[in-house]
């Protein structure tokens, strides 16, 4: 028996490709149809085209139509996945910042970004942002020009848009999912400067996480008490009112307007989670960008 249905297959009549005889030519299988087992896919009828798996390997002027199927795109996203985990694998402890795109240079939240980024690099933070413009530019220019770990995970996006020139140790993604795993997976805490759609997305997913415990708790700071209060009042009024969320989930989120306030919740929640004074003096004493770079 073999993988084309029962019929034998001489040595100088298939190739193998570690899964199976792979045939060039579909012959009729016993039950009278054509069928090719291609790796783990079993072709017949209409299905069983002329060439081999190898061929089009091999055929560089065959069409290109597979750079567009999903099982290209799944090895596409998990390699993704891979030069992520490796790019950032040697982080020290880290909190994302993430807010508008379109603050402003030199607007008041442009400045708390900066204050921000810098006051997270002195505790011994990397700084994690989208990479672009705005209050995320704001973030990794406090934190560089603290000379502490300032990272950007950009996006590929339909429009000309780079890496902002204050991000030290970049990483650019084609797909956000992938992108976003990243600001968890090497987040300690949440830093939310105002901002628009995408920060909210970013936002809800930090607290649905943390509200189905898919992370251990971590903080998440909404920065900004005037822009944030309507949404907040909102959630305690009428999600919260019409218990679609618990009251407790209104615990899972902290609004200040002082940066000393972020910090102190960050150190707290570190404490909690066992860091030590020690552990933010190696922190601070890191130097992931030289380190890390080389590695990406
Ligand atoms: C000028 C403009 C729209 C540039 C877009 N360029 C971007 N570059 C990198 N991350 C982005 C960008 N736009 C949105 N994001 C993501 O969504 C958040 C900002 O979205 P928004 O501006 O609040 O809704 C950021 O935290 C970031 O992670």
């Amino acid at each position: 028996m073999n993988g084309t249905g029962g019929q034998e297959i001489r040595p100088d009549e298939g190739r193998t490709n570690g899964h199976g005889p792979e045939r060039s030519v579909p012959l009729p299988g016993k039950r009278g149809w054509p069928e090719r087992q291609q790796g783990p896919l079993l072709l017949r009828r209409g299905r069983v085209g002329a060439e081999t798996t190898d061929q089009r390997l091999l055929d560089t002027t065959g069409p290109t139509d597979w750079l567009h199927t999903d099982p290209w795109r799944v090895l596409r996203i998990t390699s993704e996945f891979v030069e992520g985990f490796g790019g950032l694998a040697e982080l020290p402890p880290a909190v994302s910042v993430f807010g508008s795109a379109r603050t402003p240079r030199g607007s008041a939240d442009y400045l708390t970004g900066v204050e921000i980024g810098r006051a997270l690099a002195q505790a011994g933070y990397a700084v994690i942002t989208g990479g672009g413009p705005g209050a995320m530019e704001a973030a990794n220019r406090g934190a560089s020009e603290a000379g502490g770990v300032s990272v950007g995970l950009g996006i590929e996006l339909p429009f000309e848009q780079g890496l902002n020139e204050y991000v030290d140790l970049g990483l650019n993604f084609r797909y956000f999912f992938v992108r976003k795993t990243m600001f968890v997976k090497y987040a300690q805490g949440f830093v939310v400067l105002p901002g628009g759609f995408g920060t909210l997305d970013e936002l809800f997913e930090a607290l649905t996480l943390v509200q189905t415990r898919k992370v251990t708790r971590f903080p998440v700071v909404l920065f900004g008490s005037a822009y944030w209060g309507g949404l907040v009042e909102w959630l305690r009024s009428t999600v919260v009112e019409q218990g679609k969320a618990s009251t407790a989930d209104m615990d899972l989120f902290h609004v200040t307007d002082d940066v000393a306030e972020v910090m102190k919740i960050l150190d707290d929640a570190r404490r909690r989670n066992g860091g030590s004074d020690q552990e933010a003096a190696e922190r601070a004493a890191f130097t992931a960008v030289e380190e890390g770079a080389s590695d990406i």
